[in-house]
């Protein structure tokens, strides 16, 4: 009948329109598939853009750094030149969220890594959400660092970061923008921040390693659902994904020198 066809045709227009709750944090892998190699998935950045319109990752072969700003995906290589990447692209482990921030603030005097984690931290009324932050300004210092494309057999991710290339930004416009994850999700995903990097001119950026400004914009969106895609790929399906990581997680996340 016309009713029915017309509640159908609503139906499929609404599902068409469908974007994802805007506090729910979507992630395809784990940080430890990454960990112990699990470096290509079968998850194409056209279909994670259903999931999330901002976020960050990396591309098969852990070849190099992806940041997603407003549904445009985007590489940081090995040589830190900044890449369009196209929908078909792949990727073994990659967060989204519909970021839609629900509070707005101005950070200052950031001395480093773990100043700016206090002081976002301190924004914060719950200690087991998930967050999603985007920090935008004019950074006095941003050290990043991009992973190197791996050959087969990929080595554990502690490894691969191990032949990381370094950049050190001066005074440089830019956006930060990544997540925060409790530590009961400690291997799922990256316990703490893990921020990426974009310059205003998008012509670099990376993951964050350390970082020092006097002030910048930051906004908040606070994430109540954690949505985790498992690769169905054998790669994925066969490693032992039950060590305990931490250790390797943080070797391979956080800043050494
Ligand atoms: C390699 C890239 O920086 C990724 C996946 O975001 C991470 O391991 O932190
Ligand atoms: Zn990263």
């Amino acid at each position: 009948t016309s009713a029915a066809n017309s509640q159908a045709a609503q139906g499929d227009t609404a599902s068409a329109n469908q974007l994802a709750p805007k506090d729910l944090l979507y992630q395809y892998s784990t940080i430890n598939g990454l960990i112990v190699g699990v470096d290509d998935g079968d998850m194409t950045l056209g279909e994670l853009r259903k999931y999330g319109s901002m976020g960050l990752g990396t591309i098969n072969a852990l070849d190099g750094e992806m940041i997603e700003m407003d549904g445009k995906f985007y590489q940081i290589d090995s040589a830190g030149k900044l890449h369009v990447l196209d929908d078909a692209t792949k990727t073994p482990f990659a967060v989204v969220t519909n970021f839609s921030p629900t509070n707005t603030t101005t950070i200052s005097n950031v001395k480093n890594f773990s100043d700016l984690a206090a002081k976002l931290q301190s924004h914060f009324t719950k200690k087991n959400d998930f967050y999603a932050v985007k920090i935008t300004g004019t950074f006095n210092y941003v050290k990043a660092r991009t992973v190197p494309k791996q050959q087969k057999p990929y080595p554990p991710l502690t490894v691969a970061t191990s032949h990381q290339s370094e950049f050190e930004f001066k005074n440089v416009k830019g956006t930060l923008f990544g997540f925060y994850t409790p530590k009961f999700a400690s291997g799922i995903n990256v316990p703490g921040w893990h921020l990426h990097f974009i310059t205003d001119d998008k012509t670099s950026g990376g993951h964050v390693l350390d970082l020092h400004f006097d002030s910048a914009n930051a906004q908040f969106a606070e994430l109540t659902q954690f949505q985790v895609s498992l690769p169905q790929n054998k790669d994925f399906q066969n490693v032992n994904l039950a060590g305990d990581t931490s250790k390797d997680i943080t070797k391979a996340e956080s800043n050494h020198k």
